[in-house]
């Protein structure tokens, strides 16, 4: 990660849901090309944190500087218009439509279908597939159409929470090694409880810990810390 310009600033951000706070003063960047996990056991506030930064919770405190510009209040439409992807947990896709409608409605906003060719040039398996249903798709299918459907509005920083959960085995190296190639081109901010894959993935990575961030570090230096197995521990 370039220290001089990140693409994502964030300083003592807190957030929560109604009157309850759930993260406290996190503070972390990304790079315009690299990736950044962040980690930490069930309900260290990670999806809180991405929401967040995604414009679908209100910022509590703190700062969120996305491209050079404060976003901490800006709408998510607009800060998805600035280049912000996001790939959230669940419901990514619509179920009831085609593979083929929903790359469509991830494109017309942009008005550039032609885009569509070169997200299937990046996942083939889902060319095979763009009559069939997004809800009879398996795990990774669905996934790979989430995140294809975030590549057609174009990001610059793509975040990204459990692409690989319920996800088999075999298809989890396939998204792997994408995500891999990506991260040359953008930023990236994956979320994974698969946490050999997101240290692989990641230059930099962020333990959280009850809404706070409690380790920091280059991913290969967190990945050998003794106390990475204390903060993921149940
Ligand atoms: N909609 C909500 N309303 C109230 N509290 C919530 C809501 N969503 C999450 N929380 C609480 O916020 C805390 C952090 O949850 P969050 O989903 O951010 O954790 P997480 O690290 O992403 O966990 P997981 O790995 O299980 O997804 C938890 O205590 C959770 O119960």
């Amino acid at each position: 990660m370039s220290e001089a310009s990140p693409i994502l600033d964030v300083q003592q951000l807190s957030s929560g849901y109604g009157r309850s706070r759930v993260l406290f003063d996190v503070s972390l960047k990304a790079g315009r090309s690299g990736g950044v996990a962040v980690l930490g056991r069930n309900g260290a506030g990670k999806t809180t944190l991405l929401k967040t930064l995604a414009g679908e919770l209100k910022p509590m405190g703190g700062s969120i500087t996305f491209d050079g510009r404060d976003a901490t209040n800006e709408a998510t439409e607009s800060r998805m218009r600035r280049g912000i992807g996001y790939v959230p947990q669940e419901h990514a896709v619509f179920g009831k439509l085609t593979v083929r409608e929903n790359l469509r409605i991830g494109a017309l906003s942009k008005r550039n279908e032609g885009a569509i060719d070169t997200v299937l040039d990046f996942f083939p398996k889902l060319a095979e597939r763009l009559g069939q249903q997004a809800g009879t798709l398996s795990g990774g299918e669905r996934k790979m159409l989430a995140i294809s459907r975030a590549l057609l509005g174009k990001p610059t920083l793509l975040m990204l929470d459990e692409p690989t959960e319920g996800v088999w085995v075999g298809v989890i190296e396939e998204i792997a090694d994408r995500l891999g190639k990506l991260r040359s081109e953008i930023g990236i901010i994956i979320v994974e409880q698969h946490v050999e894959l997101a240290l692989k993935i990641a230059d930099y990575a962020y333990v959280m810990d009850r809404g706070e961030i409690a380790l920091e570090g280059p991913a290969d230096q967190i990945r050998d810390d003794p106390r990475l197995l204390r903060y993921l521990a149940p």
